[in-house]
């Protein structure tokens, strides 16, 4: 239904994205999730054909956004991040001014109107200014007008940016419901959010496509990982070789070095293997002492975090904190 094939997008000199490539599903929901200025907005706009890639092809619905934008666009309701909304108007003006702008007349305005007006649960408010609604109300109006025209794609920028945690929930809630005929991408900058939300996510950082998966699969590959971090006095090259040998070992890493002899190790596990016993005497046996160990198990978060900053998260809870939350 989407298909991005390597797009990028400069802003002058500013690569804003490069070379991304993926596909959505007809009926399928995708989250685009990414830290504040990684080009979630930008890959979004490109989609919807409000921009114009610097290089690359979008296609929607099987046209190509350079080439027939007009049938392309058909297609397409957008929510972006600030919904163009007119405080001076009233929930119903605007909404029959948003389906006559996407060339709805006549009885067929009237209908569409009504049915969005239904889908999203703004009927109480209908004769009431913009201005005066609350944010999650404002919010539904946008995604009404993003509606208004039946599109069978939705482009959801930062849905539920600044609303309440009980407006959030209710978006959330609506937008799973106008799924399954209607194909959805959203960005988020919240994971947890995405993986509940959508049945694939797309990572972006930097401009960069650096993960795409099912949120079970994006869980299950980096997840499945358990942390233990040691303070050990000794020579580095024999610990590391020691460490390295142990049974369920994944990867070792000097991750601070203390003082000539005094080195932390950073040991990932896999995630049902406990190996702090076999660790502990493996290093006792070579008369190298621990000075201290902490053992950690990564959140959905940590793994976010450490691909979007490309560094090793050590900074995730002990295992007994992570414990009390799972
Ligand atoms: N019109 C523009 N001119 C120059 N640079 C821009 C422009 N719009 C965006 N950028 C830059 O391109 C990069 C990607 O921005 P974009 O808005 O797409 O990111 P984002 O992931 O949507 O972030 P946010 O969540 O903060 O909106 C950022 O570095 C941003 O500063």
């Amino acid at each position: 239904m989407i298909e991005l094939s390597n797009v990028t997008k400069k802003y002058g000199n500013k690569i804003a994205i490069s070379n991304i490539s993926f596909f959505v599903k007809n009926g399928e929901i995708l989250g685009l999730l990414g830290p504040n200025g990684a080009g979630k907005s930008t890959t979004m706009r490109i989609i919807t054909g409000y921009l114009a890639p610097t290089s690359g092809i979008v296609k929607v619905a099987g046209f190509d956004m350079a080439k027939q934008p007009v049938l392309a666009k058909r297609h397409i309701g957008y929510l972006p991040e600030n919904p163009p909304i007119y405080k001076d108007m009233t929930v119903y003006e605007y909404l029959n001014f948003a389906g006559e702008l996407k060339g709805l007349k006549g009885k067929e305005k009237a209908r569409r109107v009504s049915k969005v007006i239904e889908e999203v649960g703004i009927g109480d408010v209908k004769n009431r200014l913009i201005g005066r609604l609350s944010r999650g109300y404002k919010q539904r109006t946008g995604l009404a007008q993003a509606l208004v025209s039946d599109p069978d794609v939705l482009i959801l920028d930062e849905p539920t940016v600044g609303l309440d945690p009980q407006q959030i929930t209710e978006i959330r809630q609506l937008i799973k419901s106008l799924s399954g005929k209607r194909t959805v991408i959203l960005s988020s900058h919240i994971l947890p959010e995405v993986s509940s939300l959508c049945h694939r996510v797309a990572i972006i950082n930097k401009g960069n496509l650096i993960a795409e998966n099912t949120p079970q699969n994006l869980g299950k590959s980096l997840m499945g990982h358990h942390k233990v971090v040691i303070q050990a006095r000794g020579s580095n090259d024999k610990i590391l070789e020691i460490l390295s040998n142990l049974s369920g070992i994944e990867s070792v890493e000097v991750s601070k070095v203390l003082n000539d002899n005094l080195c932390e190790y950073t040991i990932e596990s896999e995630m049902d293997k406990d190996v702090r016993e076999q660790l502990f005497y493996a290093m006792a046996n070579n008369n190298f002492p621990i000075l201290e160990m902490r053992s950690y198990v990564m959140s959905l978060e940590d793994i976010f975090l450490q691909l979007v900053t490309e560094e090793p998260v050590i900074s995730a809870k002990p295992q007994w904190e992570a414990g009390k939350t799972k």
